[in-house]
């Protein structure tokens, strides 16, 4: 039978088509425009982030334009206080001169008219009348003696606060160089540096002025490159060691004001640290008198000592002790053996519940000059280790830390003030401890209090070591003495292996060195970013030095430079280690109060 189809039945097919196509098609265009309506919704929603992010970067450019600003005045606030106190202390210099005049003067009339009153009460009993005036007189003039005792006590007190202040606002780290004379090893017999034309002896480095240093570091083929340093002082090779050592002195002050003063030389292997902190004995350095060319140790125990003379009698006790760290061991250089004789002995670091580092029955000796500091020192110096390398033939290959524990049984009110606060500090932080113990988790809040009224001992601070003499029952912090530290650090020297030729032991004394000195650097980059965890742990010795380079205390680096071509990049690596130094910001809010407390002097 032929298939017939109906037209009709076509066309009604080719409609039900064509208006399927045109549904699927109206809801594509209705899916299209919803997409096109969640696209101007996100459009909307990006310009107005842009919108916000506009204004934030136009806030944020305000906000630095400010900070500039404030940062500008703040500066020239600073510069102006720096010259304020300068003049301030000029001042202060002149009152005391004309105050020491007047005491002498009124001492002098005071003393005659004593003498006129003897004369007199010797007389007839007709002068008792003149007596009693001329005694009226001396009263008088006693009198205005413990006066103007009075004011000179509190000048004292001031030009004290006005130093401190004063070394404050340079920063508590200060960081001075010394490039020294061209000598002998500079240069490898028949060398010249490696393509640039130039001998190995050639001075390259220079101290330009007070406190630049200028680096000439040409590459051959290249123009001429120089890099300029600065720091807070300079010395060139011309300098003295009295010159560098005077210096350091107004250091020596803060010490007897209750900071911890840390003084330590860095520089490569060569570069005249040990020439520097302790002195040379080489004959041809001999000073004037045959005296040997002393540094900074003895000068500044010699200062130390003076400074402690002016002050009453037995009021200050100096201990001295000596350790090295070697292979990143501790070892206690002042321990005896069994016959007596001296024996470095391995000793640990600690850190003690209020946050300070100490060595554990560590040797101090009881020292009353810097002849008998000396003279411990030079015993016991023999028992550094020292080995040649190609570079140095008597090089120290650990370092060296002295240490001058000052203990003061009458403290000045500036030390008390700075004791009350550091007590306020720790005890603060052992509360903070105690809270995050898991005991004191547990505990009710009503037995903290309890804990608190029996003071324990990890809540009050401990301000003597642990071989203090002073037993229970534990003075108050008004009475109990005041202990400071002075530590002066000879480093071993920063170096580079293929240089100085070791191989061997040698080598894995020459890495322990690179990499206490790294973690050094990698404390002092931790402080200068404000990192919330300090690395000292990485090595002993930054353990050991934690109390002088954190903190307030007040620390010293006196980078030492060889001149020459042959060790530019090591003086360029220990110039670089002084810059990042200075960059070290401490306790910044404490510093702030500082420069105010001068305003309100
Ligand atoms: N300013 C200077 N004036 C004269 N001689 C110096 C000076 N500095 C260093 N010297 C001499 O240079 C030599 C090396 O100095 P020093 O022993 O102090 O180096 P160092 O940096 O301690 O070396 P190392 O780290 O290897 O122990 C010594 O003979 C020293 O007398």
């Amino acid at each position: 039978m032929p298939l017939f189809i109906n037209r009709d039945q076509i066309f009604a097919h080719q409609v039900h088509l064509l208006e399927h196509k045109l549904r699927s098609k109206e809801e594509r265009i209705l899916e299209l425009e919803t997409e096109n309506a969640l696209l101007h919704l996100r459009l909307a929603e990006c310009l107005g982030k842009l919108r916000r992010d506009n204004e934030d970067i136009l806030q944020a450019q305000k906000h630095h334009q400010h900070q500039k600003h404030v940062q500008e005045s703040t500066q020239t606030a600073l510069a102006k206080l720096l010259s304020e106190v300068q003049v301030l202390k000029q001042d202060l210099r002149d009152v005391s001169a004309v105050y020491v005049s007047c005491a002498t003067e009124l001492e002098e009339h005071s003393r005659e008219l004593q003498m006129r009153v003897g004369t007199a009460s010797c007389a007839p009993q007709g002068d008792a009348g003149e007596i009693q005036a001329l005694q009226a007189q001396v009263d008088a003039l006693q009198h205005s003696l413990q006066e103007e005792k009075e004011r000179c006590k509190a000048e004292r007190l001031r030009r004290k606060l006005l130093h401190n202040a004063l070394v404050e606002l340079r920063g508590n780290i200060r960081v001075h160089c010394r490039v020294r004379p061209v000598l002998p090893f500079d240069s490898a017999p028949g060398q010249s540096a490696s393509g640039t034309g130039s001998t190995l002896s050639e001075e390259v480095v220079h101290a330009v002025n007070d406190d630049s240093v200028l680096v000439n570091c040409s590459k051959s083929g290249a123009s001429a490159m120089s890099k300029m340093f600065e720091f807070e002082r300079v010395h060139g090779p011309e300098d003295s060691q009295e010159n560098v050592s005077d210096e350091v002195k107004p250091l020596l002050t803060s010490l007897l004001d209750g900071y911890n003063v840390c003084i330590m030389a860095y520089g490569q292997t060569g570069s005249g640290k040990t020439h520097t902190m302790i002195g040379s004995q080489a004959e041809d350095l001999m000073g004037p008198e045959g005296t040997p060319l002393q540094g900074i140790i003895p000068k500044s125990a010699a200062e130390l000592f003076r400074l402690i003379s002016e002050k009453p009698a037995e009021s200050y006790t100096v201990e001295v002790s000596v350790v090295e760290v070697y292979n990143n061991e501790v070892f206690d250089l002042l321990s005896k053996d069994g016959e007596g004789g001296a024996a470095g002995v391995k000793r640990d670091v600690i850190t003690t519940s209020t946050g300070t580092s100490e060595v554990p029955a560590l040797t101090y000796e009881l020292v009353c000059s810097s002849a008998d500091v000396m003279q411990v020192l030079s015993a016991v110096l023999r028992l550094r280790a020292r080995s040649p390398t190609l570079v140095h033939r008597d090089s120290s290959r650990s370092h060296l830390i002295v240490t001058l524990t000052v203990t003061s049984k009458s403290p000045n009110a500036l030390a008390l003030a700075r004791r009350l606060q550091s007590a306020r500090k720790d005890v603060q932080r052992s509360h903070q401890k105690e809270w995050w113990s898991p005991r004191c988790r547990r505990a009710v809040s009503g037995r903290r209090r309890l804990d608190e009224q029996s003071a324990s001992p990890a809540s009050s601070p401990c301000h003597s070591p642990c071989h203090s003499p002073y037993p229970s029952p534990r003075p108050s912090i008004a009475q109990a003495p005041i202990r400071t530290k002075l530590q002066l650090v000879d480093l071993a020297g920063s170096e580079c292996v293929g240089m100085s030729g070791v191989t061997g032991a040698a080598l894995w004394e020459t890495s322990c060195i690179n990499r206490s000195l790294s973690a050094l650097s990698d404390v002092l980059g931790a402080l200068a970013e404000q990192r919330p965890h300090v690395p000292y742990r990485n090595s002993k010795l930054t353990h050991l030095l934690q109390d002088s380079i954190g903190g307030d205390a007040k620390l010293l680096v006196m980078l030492c430079v060889s001149p020459t071509q042959r060790f530019l990049a090591e003086s360029l690596q220990s110039l670089g280690f002084g810059t990042r130094a200075r960059q070290v910001q401490r306790e910044p809010a404490r510093r702030k109060n500082a420069a105010l407390k001068i305003k309100r002097v």
